[in-house]
C-alpha cells in the first residue's frame, strides 16, 4: 500500500476542516493535506448555508417589495430561484476549492478516511488505500449529519440535503422539527408551491431562542399558509412504494403520519430534528477512543476535532473559529511559540433566515438566571428606531438585551426583524471585548440607520446604567 507523509492531516474538507488546513501551516514550513470523500468545500457549500441562503435572498427580497410603498411587487420565479440555487452549488463541482487547496498550498486527497493508528490514518477509494501518516496532528472535520430514528428510516423520509437540493416540488409536504432547518426550509418550499405543515415536538419554535423571537417566527409562517402543529408527536410513518430516487427528488408514494394531532397525509416528509456528529466508521476504535471521548475532548495531544463533528454548535461560523484556534495552536506549536487566545471561549452568535430573521449572540435570559446572573434585560419594538422603521412598511418583532446587574457587562442580545443579522455583531463584539453598556452608550450609530436600535435599547436600561458600576464587594 501508498504511504505518503504530511505534518498536519485534515480529515474532512468542509468549512472547518479547511480552516484548520490552512491555519496549521500558515507562516510556517509545514504540510498539510485534506482527505476529503465527497466534495470539497463540505455540507455548508452544496446542501446547507449556501443553497438555503441563495433560496431565501430572493424570496425575502419578493416579500419585502410586497411590504414596501412606492415599489412594485416583485414574485418568486420558481425555476428562476433553483436555477439560481444551482449557481450558487457550482452545479455540485468543487474544482473552485480544489484550485483554492492548491493556491494555499494544501494537498488534497480523495477517498474515505479512518484512524488505523496513532496519526495514522488510511484512505480508501476506487483507486485503493492509500496511508497517510501525520507528522505532527491529525484533525477530525468530519461533520455531522441528520438524525434519522426507526420509527421515520423505512418512509425514506428526505433530509436537509433533499430539502436545500429540491427538484421536484412536493404539493404536500409534512416538516417534521421546529428548529432552524424546519423554519427556514418552511419558507422556500412555501414559495417553490408546496402546502407545508410543520409538526413540531414541543410547545414552541427556535427552542433554544429567546421565546418571543419564537413566536414572532410562528406567526410569520402561519402568515405566509404554512400550518403549524405543535406539542405534537408522531407515532407512525408509513409510505406508498418507497423509493430511493436521488437527491431532491420524490422518494415514492404517499405518505401518512400518525400524530396526537390526527393523520397527516402528505407527498414528501421533511425530517428536520437535529444533527449529530459524524463519527461512525471513523477507526476511533483503533486508537482507543468512543464517539464520547471526541464530543468531549477527551483526546490524545496529537489528535484534534472542529467543527460540527466536534459536537459544538453546528454553525459554520462555530466550526470556522474553532478551526482557525487549533490551526493556529499546531502552527504556533511548530515555531516553539504559543498562540494568543483569549481567556474564555467566544460566545456563538446565529442568524435564522427566518421571516422576520432572528438573530442571537451569547446567553438567552433565562440561561443567564440559571447560570446565576443577576439579570437586567431590556426589550423594545425592532421598529422603535427611525433606521428600523423605514426599512419596510410593517416591522414585524422585537429585540432585547440581556445583561448583568452587577458588572452590567451585556451577556446576550437577541433580535428579530428586518437587518437581524447584521445588528446582532455589535453585541458579539460588546460581549468579547467586555464592553460595559455605559460605554457603549457612547458607540454612536448614524442617523437613520438600522444601528440606531442599539440607542433605543440602551435607553431603556436603568438610569443608573448610563454611568460605571460601583466597584464589586468582590473587588
Ligand atoms: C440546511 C442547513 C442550512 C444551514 N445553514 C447554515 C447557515 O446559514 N449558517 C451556518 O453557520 N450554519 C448553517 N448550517 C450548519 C453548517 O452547514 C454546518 O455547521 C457546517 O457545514 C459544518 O462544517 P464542517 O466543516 O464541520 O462539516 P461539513 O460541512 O459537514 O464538512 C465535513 C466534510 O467531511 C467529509 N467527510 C466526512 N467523513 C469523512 C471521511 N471519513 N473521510 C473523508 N471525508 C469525510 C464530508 O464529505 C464533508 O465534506 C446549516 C445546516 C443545514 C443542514
Ligand atoms: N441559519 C443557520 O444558522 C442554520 C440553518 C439551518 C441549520 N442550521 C444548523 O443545523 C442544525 C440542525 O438543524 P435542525 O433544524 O435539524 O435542528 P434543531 O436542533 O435546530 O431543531 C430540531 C427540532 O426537532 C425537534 N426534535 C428533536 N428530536 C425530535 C424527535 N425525535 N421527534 C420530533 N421532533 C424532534 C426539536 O424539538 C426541534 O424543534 C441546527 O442546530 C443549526 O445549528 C443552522
Amino acid at each position: 500500500m501508498e504511504t505518503v507523509e504530511y505534518d498536519v492531516v485534515v480529515i474532512g474538507g468542509g468549512p472547518a476542516g479547511e480552516n484548520a488546513a490552512q491555519y496549521a501551516v500558515e507562516g510556517t514550513d509545514l504540510t498539510s493535506v485534506l482527505i476529503e470523500r465527497e466534495l470539497l468545500g463540505g455540507e455548508c457549500s452544496y446542501f446547507a448555508c449556501m443553497p438555503s441562503k441563495a433560496l431565501l435572498r430572493p424570496i425575502a427580497v419578493a416579500d419585502l417589495t410586497g411590504d414596501l410603498d412606492g415599489v412594485s411587487t416583485a414574485h418568486v420565479a420558481p425555476k428562476a430561484l433553483l436555477e439560481r440555487r444551482d449557481y450558487w452549488v457550482s452545479d455540485y463541482s468543487d474544482s473552485g476549492q480544489e484550485s483554492w487547496a492548491d493556491g494555499a498550498g494544501i494537498a488534497v486527497v480523495r477517498g474515505a478516511a479512518r484512524l488505523t493508528g496513532d496519526r495514522t490514518v488510511t484512505v480508501t477509494s476506487a483507486a485503493g488505500d492509500v496511508t497517510v501518516r501525520a507528522r505532527q496532528a491529525v484533525i477530525i472535520a468530519t461533520g455531522s449529519e441528520a438524525s434519522v430514528p426507526d420509527v421515520y428510516a423505512d418512509a425514506l423520509p428526505w433530509d436537509s440535503r433533499d430539502a436545500t437540493g429540491v427538484v421536484d416540488v412536493p404539493d404536500r409536504l409534512v416538516v417534521v422539527g421546529g428548529g432552524v432547518v424546519a423554519c427556514e426550509a418552511a419558507i422556500w418550499m412555501t414559495a417553490l408551491g408546496s402546502q407545508v405543515t410543520l409538526v413540531v415536538r414541543d410547545s414552541r419554535l427556535l427552542g433554544r431562542t429567546e421565546p418571543f423571537a419564537g413566536e414572532a417566527v410562528l406567526a410569520g409562517l402561519r402568515e405566509r399558509g404554512v400550518t403549524v402543529h405543535l406539542d405534537t408527536e408522531v407515532s407512525d410513518v408509513r409510505r406508498d412504494a418507497p423509493a430511493a430516487t436521488g437527491l431532491g427528488r420524490i422518494h415514492g408514494g404517499v405518505v401518512t403520519l400518525t400524530t396526537t394531532a390526527g393523520e397527516l397525509e402528505a407527498d414528501e416528509l421533511l425530517l428536520s430534528i437535529g444533527r449529530k456528529p459524524r463519527l461512525d466508521d471513523l477507526g476511533l476504535d483503533s486508537v482507543g477512543l468512543t464517539r464520547e471521548d471526541v464530543t468531549g475532548g477527551r483526546l490524545p495531544e496529537w489528535l484534534h476535532a472542529v467543527g460540527d463533528a466536534s459536537g459544538g454548535p453546528p454553525l459554520t461560523h462555530w466550526g470556522k473559529h474553532q478551526a482557525r484556534v487549533v490551526g493556529a495552536r499546531i502552527a504556533a506549536a511548530a515555531k516553539g511559540d504559543v498562540a494568543w487566545e483569549p481567556d474564555r471561549e467566544a460566545p456563538v452568535p446565529q442568524v435564522v433566515f427566518s421571516d422576520p430573521e432572528v438573530a442571537s449572540v451569547g446567553m438567552t435570559e433565562a440561561e443567564a438566571r440559571d447560570r446565576g446572573h443577576d439579570v437586567v434585560t431590556t426589550r423594545v419594538p425592532t421598529s422603535s428606531a427611525a433606521g428600523t422603521a423605514l426599512l419596510r412598511d410593517h416591522v414585524a418583532g422585537e429585540s432585547q438585551l440581556v445583561v448583568d446587574a452587577t458588572t452590567r457587562l451585556l451577556l446576550g442580545a437577541t433580535f428579530v426583524g428586518p437587518e437581524a443579522g447584521e445588528l446582532v455583531h455589535a453585541a458579539t463584539v460588546a460581549i468579547v471585548g467586555d464592553v460595559p453598556v455605559h460605554v457603549l452608550r457612547h458607540a454612536v450609530a448614524s442617523y437613520p440607520t438600522a444601528s440606531e436600535l442599539w440607542l433605543r435599547l440602551l435607553e431603556e436600561l436603568p438610569r443608573e446604567f448610563r454611568t460605571p458600576a460601583p466597584p464589586h464587594p468582590a473587588g
